[in-house]
């Protein structure tokens, strides 16, 4: 139990009718989980209005109801609480609620377009190896150091964020390592975070469905510097374009990585090939699993933050070169036969330019690279004809297939990324709407030594259609579909 009064310290009241002095149980934002002696927080949301639930939040129980508007007419005995923004309000509510979770372990958010989850994950790693107790919540997995959760969001809701960092706290962790998405940023989900440092990774096309523009889409992932304290440190990659804009406006100590420019942590890539990169990382050499250019920058931006949080230098370069690589982040397989297998969570142009453009230079003979590769239904369009021609530029032979219709028509998905395919790439082109068949038909189509890389759904093991998900796994059926070809 806890008092109103208490849960609502700091957060800005435009005006109160009724009583503060209420005992709460718990908070919801959706009426659905209400029940007696628990607040409710209407919230304008992207498909509904919190607000038009307020009395079915009554009628399950709510006492208390925070809402931007009153309803014209108040029911008896209820507290009413007026704020500027719901979510604002839920987000320091919530951290009241749980006691300021944040605030007891060292908090690491990471946000960029590509490579939140690896690096995320990565510093999990890295840390547990260390011997430390560690917290994760990414797109993957939420970890309570050795416990884990499933998870729907890359960064969930604020109740959510701080009932997860009140159970860390509970088991002693000492770290947490945090995806930050733009969409939990615009959406408040991580404000009041006391969070110990911020690293960005890239800036590149996304979301452009839920975002107006590119330079709004830019500006929410800046904000979450902008909100960081003069206590915490910022780590940016200066090769991104927008690597110093992010920082521009932060309070907190400001550091670099890259590998074009010069800079507070360097890396220079001097060997790659499928069973690794060899790396100078600050003057020392070092080698690791994983595979790629872009797999560079985000070793990197674990060692900085590492070294930044008081690793020690040898022991951090040691236990870098141990890290495995994420599940479905460029996971190889090689077949009985020597066919290579990616699986990769590539869902944006740049991601899948990247990925095409490293296995083109891993690839030392005249082998084939056959991509299969689709795009998300409900989801920025506009990224569609971009990766349509980035697969056909950069692969021998395309696949473009189904990811995640959800309610859109998949030939229509399809035909959209179509539009993008030069005219001398059409012929390396096949349009096969059922993901499994597309598998099935890249399998046979490839000989030993051939590269058949799957993108867009790396560790997702779904394939939802009009809010249904039934079972799909990439790796496990291509490794069944070779094996039953004797492939
Ligand atoms: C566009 C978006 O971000 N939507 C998320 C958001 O929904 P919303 O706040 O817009 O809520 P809404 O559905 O419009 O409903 C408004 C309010 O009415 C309430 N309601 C509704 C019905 C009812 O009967 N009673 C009731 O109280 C709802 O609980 C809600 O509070 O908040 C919900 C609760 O936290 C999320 O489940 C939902 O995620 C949807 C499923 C989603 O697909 N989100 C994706 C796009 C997303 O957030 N992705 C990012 C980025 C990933 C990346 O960068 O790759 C992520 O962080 O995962
Ligand atoms: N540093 C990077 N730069 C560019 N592309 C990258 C980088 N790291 C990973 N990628 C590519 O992006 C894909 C997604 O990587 P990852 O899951 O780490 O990113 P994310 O930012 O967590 O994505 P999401 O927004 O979906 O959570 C990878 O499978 C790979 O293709
Ligand atoms: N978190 C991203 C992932 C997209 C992955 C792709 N498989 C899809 O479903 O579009 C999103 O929700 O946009
Ligand atoms: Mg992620």
């Amino acid at each position: 139990m806890k008092v109103l009064k208490d849960i609502l310290y700091k957060v800005p009241i435009e005006s109160v009718k009724g009583s503060t002095a209420v005992d709460l149980k718990s908070i919801h934002f959706d009426s659905r989980l209400v029940s007696r002696q628990d607040a409710f927080v209407a919230i304008r949301g992207t498909a509904a209005d919190g607000h038009l639930y307020i009395d079915a939040a009554i009628s399950q129980g709510a006492e208390v109801i925070v809402c931007e508007k009153f309803p014209s007419e108040l029911a008896p005995g209820i507290t009413y609480v007026q704020v500027k923004d719901t979510r604002e309000a839920l987000a320091i509510m919530a951290s009241n609620y749980y006691d300021r979770p944040s605030s007891n372990l060292k908090l690491v958010g990471v946000t960029g377009t590509n490579g939140k989850t690896t690096v995320s994950s990565l510093l999990y790693q890295l840390f547990k190896a260390l011997g430390y107790k560690v917290g994760l919540i990414s797109t993957v997995t939420i970890k309570v150091d050795e416990k884990e959760f499933s998870t729907k969001l890359t960064t969930p809701d604020s109740l959510t964020i701080n009932a997860y960092l009140k159970m860390m706290n509970e088991v002693g962790v000492e770290f947490c390592f945090m995806e930050v998405s733009s969409h939990g940023i615009a959406q408040h989900r991580t404000l009041g975070l006391d969070f110990k440092a911020g690293i960005f990774t890239n800036l590149s096309q996304d979301h452009l469905d839920y975002h107006n523009s590119f330079a709004e889409y830019r500006d929410v992932k800046k904000r979450f510097f902008d909100q960081l304290s003069k206590d915490a440190f910022a780590i940016t990659n200066i090769d991104d374009k927008n690597g110093r804009y992010m920082l521009q406006n932060t309070k907190s100590k400001t550091y670099g990585y890259g590998v074009k420019n010069l800079t507070d942590y360097k890396v220079k890539i001097l060997e790659e090939s499928f069973s690794g990169l060899k790396l100078n990382i600050n003057g020392n050499e070092v080698w690791s699993r994983f595979i790629g250019d872009f797999n560079a920058y985000n070793l990197l931006a674990v060692y900085a933050t590492a070294d930044l949080l008081g690793v020690e230098k040898l022991e951090n370069l040691k236990i870098l070169s141990q890290l495995k690589p994420v599940e479905g982040r460029y996971q190889h397989h090689i077949s009985e036969t020597g066919i290579h297998v990616i699986v990769d969570y590539a869902h944006t142009p740049d991601a899948l330019k990247n990925v095409l453009q490293t296995t083109n230079e891993i690839r030392t003979r005249n082998e084939e690279l056959i991509t299969v590769v689709g795009c998300g239904g409900d989801r920025d369009k506009t990224k569609r004809p971009l990766m349509g021609k980035i697969a056909g530029n950069l692969s021998s032979k395309v696949i473009f297939t189904s990811d995640n219709p959800r309610t859109e028509d998949p030939e229509e998905i399809i035909r959209d990324i179509e539009k993008g395919v030069e005219p001398q790439d059409v012929f390396k082109t096949l349009h096969i709407t059922s993901r499994k068949q597309a598998i099935k038909t890249a399998c046979s189509l490839a000989q030993k030594g051939d590269i058949i890389l799957i993108a867009g759904k790396g560790h997702e093991t779904y394939q939802e259609v009009h809010g249904v998900r039934s079972d799909f796994d990439d790796l496990k059926i291509v490794k069944d579909l070779l094996a039953q070809f004797n492939k």
